[in-house]
């Protein structure tokens, strides 16, 4: 018998998640497996941003959704023998009994390729979901082109500090906005061209930092916060620009902001814009973690990681995310 531990969701989100949201609590696992079954132990968990809109469809009572690097303990499924690391979707818990036929195409676990020196959290950041978000999440709507210029909100977090990148190895100048002037200092470091500090400059000065910050106009956009910096991108558009709609984290915590209709500028500027979501490549996937991985080993990527050391923190380590704590990808170790 093992036992577990797992984080509850016990009552609706109103506002930034708070304590009384989340519920510690024990469940026991058989050591007795079905054949396919495996049973694991979490390493590393990842809290990311999607969590706090989509527990809103979910009932309370639901254990808290999530992705995590885990260590297989015991196993009938020959793809999944004992001692290997896996990624899975099993949760804020640290053991988890999984029969992959249960659960859908775009949600298998799989067996962690090897990172060389790298530590096996990067496969809940770059090498994982967020590298694939900004691989494909970039490249395939934006297409950007050498010379073009590219502005990456939530530029210093796990998504956007890769796209920034990325549109650098691209040959393409690259404006990053980020939340301090330490993020902003991080991302010249990475290569960006231009930062702006958006609590720094606030609302009203931010279109006027834009416009010295791209002299030129903007000919992609990688949105990861919608708001009014996505309304002032949009108005320095230049023509056949493209919007990457990632996310809109500047109001997961809040009612939807009204905005003033951008019609206009999409006729006129003959822009296009596309939302996604990043399981559309899941066919794929393996293809984003190998590019990324080429690209740090040629010394072309770079990633940060802030580490919450205990599992017992895992909703700390999430508002801390949501509220800009963290610097490049915010895993959680057991
Ligand atoms: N479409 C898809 O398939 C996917 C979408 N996403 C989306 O990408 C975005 C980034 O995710 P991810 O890289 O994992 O998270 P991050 O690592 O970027 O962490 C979240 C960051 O958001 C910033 N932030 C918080 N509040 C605001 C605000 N009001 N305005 C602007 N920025 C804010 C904070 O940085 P700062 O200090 O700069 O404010 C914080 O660090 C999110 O919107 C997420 O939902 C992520 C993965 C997949
Ligand atoms: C099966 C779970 C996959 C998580 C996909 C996350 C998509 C994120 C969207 C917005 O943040």
């Amino acid at each position: 018998m093992v036992v577990g531990r797992k984080w509850v969701y016990v009552k609706p989100f109103d506002g930034l998640p708070k304590d009384e949201n989340f519920r510690l609590e024990e469940e026991v696992f058989s050591d007795e497996l079905k054949e396919n079954e495996f049973l694991t132990e979490a390493e590393f968990l990842s809290v990311d941003p999607y969590m706090r809109p989509y527990m809103s469809s979910y009932p309370v009572g639901t254990s808290m959704i999530g992705g995590q690097v885990a260590k297989v303990t015991a196993s009938r499924h020959p793809n999944f023998p004992v001692g290997a690391y896996v990624f899975g979707n099993f949760g804020w818990r640290t053991h988890c009994l999984v029969d992959p036929r249960k659960l859908p195409a775009e949600s298998q676990p799989y067996v962690l390729p090897s990172f060389g020196r790298h530590p096996r959290s990067l496969a809940l950041g770059v090498l994982g979901m967020p590298g694939n978000t900004a691989y494909f999440g970039f490249l395939e709507l934006c297409q950007p082109k050498e010379g073009e210029t590219v502005v990456v909100s939530g530029a210093a977090g796990a998504v956007g500090s890769i796209v920034g990148q990325i549109a650098k190895l691209k040959g393409c100048t690259v404006v990053g906005v980020a939340g301090t002037d330490e993020k902003c200092a991080w991302l010249r470091e990475l290569g960006f061209d231009a930062t702006i500090n958006y609590r720094a400059v606030g609302e009203s000065g931010f279109a006027e930092a834009l416009k010295k910050a791209a002299p030129k106009g903007v000919d992609c956009y990688f949105d990861n916060v919608g708001g009014y910096i996505s309304v002032a991108v949009l108005l320095q558009m230049n023509l056949y620009g493209r919007i990457s709609v990632c996310g809109t984290i500047s109001n997961y915590n809040e009612a939807r902001a009204q905005v003033a209709d951008p019609q206009r500028e999409f006729v006129f500027k003959q822009l296009r814009q596309e939302g996604f979501i990043v399981t559309r490549w899941h066919k794929r996937w393996m293809e984003g973690i190998e590019a990324n991985l080429r690209w740090i080993e040629e010394g072309k990527l770079t990633y940060q990681e802030t580490v919450t050391k205990g599992f017992e923190r895992m909703p700390e380590a999430f508002v801390s995310m949501l509220t800009g704590g963290n610097t490049g990808k915010a895993v959680v170790k057991v």
